[in-house]
């Protein structure tokens, strides 16, 4: 019986494999696209996600979020899909995107198995992968194991006199043009070059030199957000990856930049160099010769490219996204005069007491600074620093998710600012900013849950095994250098009301912070 059934299906299989090629050779064109719509078809009517809404399109195909991510609007395309579609979105055949925040810290909770995606793999480096591009969890927690204590906050505090160092060079750069007759300055770039050069700082003790050359050195920040929109775009269908930047042509496009030909990597390189020839003389602790240090404890688990891998990837990691974040901070703090005024009035009035010192630290801004930590976390809730969702898979045979059933396998998108906009965790004016939402009085204990209930939400650093390990890193320098220029300089806004042209593949890039500066 079998071996008539393999006789009957064979020539069958093999008419239809010839009808096959006969209609390929005749109308290729027609075939493919019969083939395309069939597959659609079969994605958006035969998955088990088909019960889920969202836009026809992406039911069945990739490319409406890779079209959606090359549009460079997705902190508010995916707001606007949610409130459309409401709080399960399907946003690939194989995705769905959760706006509820209970569902986020679920998905992205340590230990129950929700790993990254193959999303991140498109990221590069690609032969030794860092902390955030690594997709292989066991591979990403052994790596983990040696880069906490160098990312530790205790590690950053011993750098803060190199981060204090970075600022003076930003007040002079900013006493010079608060003092000429043209006040105007776009505070956004200063605080990007800022940005970059505390890392460079960190990592390597190192300035980059932006701040002091007052520019974009090498066109290193253009470099990363091209590399950051490609990154974004193509890893809406990882493979593509293979046919573009992984494939042997690419290096010889005309309009292509070799990854390792940039200023940041150039750097990161010749740091490695000197350290290892012994050339460099560092006299600190920075995030480099503490991964040495790491790789000499156990170099098999944690090897030289791991080391390398890391230190570089903590620039391309933490420069837009600080920047970002101190730029969001500064235009809502101008924008909103109220705000503005209480909290300069909070800084000044420390200023009087003598509770700060030269430059404000990290213990006398989390002390004496309540009004700033509450315009802090309300700047990182209304404009996460990430403007894409962030991916994870569902483990084994499925699991529940926001009371239903997601099956094993399926990709899961939360992006910040759709979770921040939740009216439940943060309120009915949750779309505002509202500093004042952070602050409660003493003994109010309704308060006090309702806050501790928001902190538990925030997502602009992400969650669980993944959680930013860098956030030590930006939420100390920010810390001391917001603080520092709202104490020592007035600000306007030359366009109030304006907002910053913002565009996100990843991190959310904003131009348009320009102000009129006056020293006080
Ligand atoms: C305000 C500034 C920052 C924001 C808003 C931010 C945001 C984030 C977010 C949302 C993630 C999680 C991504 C995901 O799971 O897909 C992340 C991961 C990461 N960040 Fe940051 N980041 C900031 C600053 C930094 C800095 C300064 C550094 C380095 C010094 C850094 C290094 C990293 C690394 C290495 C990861 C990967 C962590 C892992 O997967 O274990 N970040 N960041």
């Amino acid at each position: 019986m079998a071996k008539a059934a393999v006789t009957d299906e064979a020539p069958l299989t093999q008419t239809l494999l010839v009808n096959f090629y006969v209609l390929l050779r005749q109308w290729p064109t027609t075939t493919i696209l019969l083939l395309l719509a069939l597959r659609f078809l079969i994605r958006r009517y035969l998955s088990p996600l088909r019960k889920y809404p969202g836009p026809f399109l992406a039911s069945g195909t990739r490319l409406y979020s890779l079209i959606l991510t090359a549009r460079g609007r997705t902190h508010e395309d995916h707001v606007a899909l949610h409130r459309k579609y409401g709080s399960i979105v399907r946003i690939q055949p194989n995705q769905l995107s959760f706006s509820s925040p209970e569902a986020a810290r679920q998905i992205l909770s340590p230990g129950k198995g929700f790993h990254k995606t193959n999303f991140y793999w498109v990221f590069p480096p690609y032969n030794n992968p860092d902390i955030f591009t690594e997709v292989r969890e066991n591979v990403h927690a052994t790596k983990k194991r040696f880069v906490n204590q160098p990312y530790s906050l205790a590690s950053f505090q011993a750098l803060a006199p190199w981060i204090d160092q970075t600022i003076k060079v930003l007040t002079r750069k900013l006493d010079f043009y608060a003092e000429r007759s043209t006040k105007t300055i776009d505070l956004g770039n200063f605080l990007h070059w800022f940005a970059f050069d505390v890392l460079g700082e960190a990592a390597f003790s190192s300035s980059f030199g932006f701040v002091e050359q007052e520019r974009d050195v090498d066109g290193a920040i253009k470099f990363i957000d091209t590399v950051q929109q490609y990154d974004g775009i193509v890893g809406q269908i990882p493979f593509l990856d293979y046919l573009l930047r992984r494939s042997p042509y690419w290096d010889y496009l005309p309009f292509v930049s070799p990854l390792t030909n940039n200023y940041i990597t150039r750097t990161a390189l010749g740091q490695m160099t000197a350290r290892e020839d012994g050339t460099a003389v560092v006299g600190r602790r920075d995030l480099l010769s503490q991964l040495f240090e790491a790789h000499e404890k156990d170099p098999e688990k944690f090897d030289k490219g791991s080391v390398f891998a890391v230190a570089h990837g903590a620039i391309f990691a933490g420069s837009d996204s600080t920047a970002s974040t101190m730029q969001t901070f500064m235009w809502n703090v101008l924008n909103n005069k109220a705000v503005y005024d209480k909290l300069t009035e909070e800084i000044l009035a420390a200023d009087r007491n003598g509770d700060l010192g030269e430059i404000v630290t990290w213990e006398e801004s989390q002390k004496c600074l309540p009004y700033f930590q509450a315009c802090l976390k309300e700047a990182m809730r209304v404009g996460p620093a990430v403007g894409l969702a962030i991916y994870r898979k569902v483990p084994g045979a499925g699991t529940e998710i926001d009371g239903v059933f997601v099956p094993g396998g399926t990709e899961l998108a939360v992006n910040a600012h759709v979770l921040h906009k939740d009216q439940a965790i943060f309120g009915q004016d949750a779309d505002v900013f509202r500093p004042e939402r952070w602050l409660v009085k003493e003994g109010d204990e309704k308060g006090e849950a309702r806050i501790k209930a928001m902190d538990r939400h925030m997502f602009q650093f992400g969650g669980g095994a993944h959680v930013c390990i860098g956030r030590n890193l930006a939420i100390l320098e920010m810390n001391k250098v917001l603080p520092q220029i709202l104490r020592r300089y007035k600000f306007e806004l030359n366009y109030p009301g304006r907002p910053m042209k913002k565009h996100s593949t990843f991190f959310v890039v904003q131009e348009g912070l320009e102000v009129s500066i006056e020293k006080r």
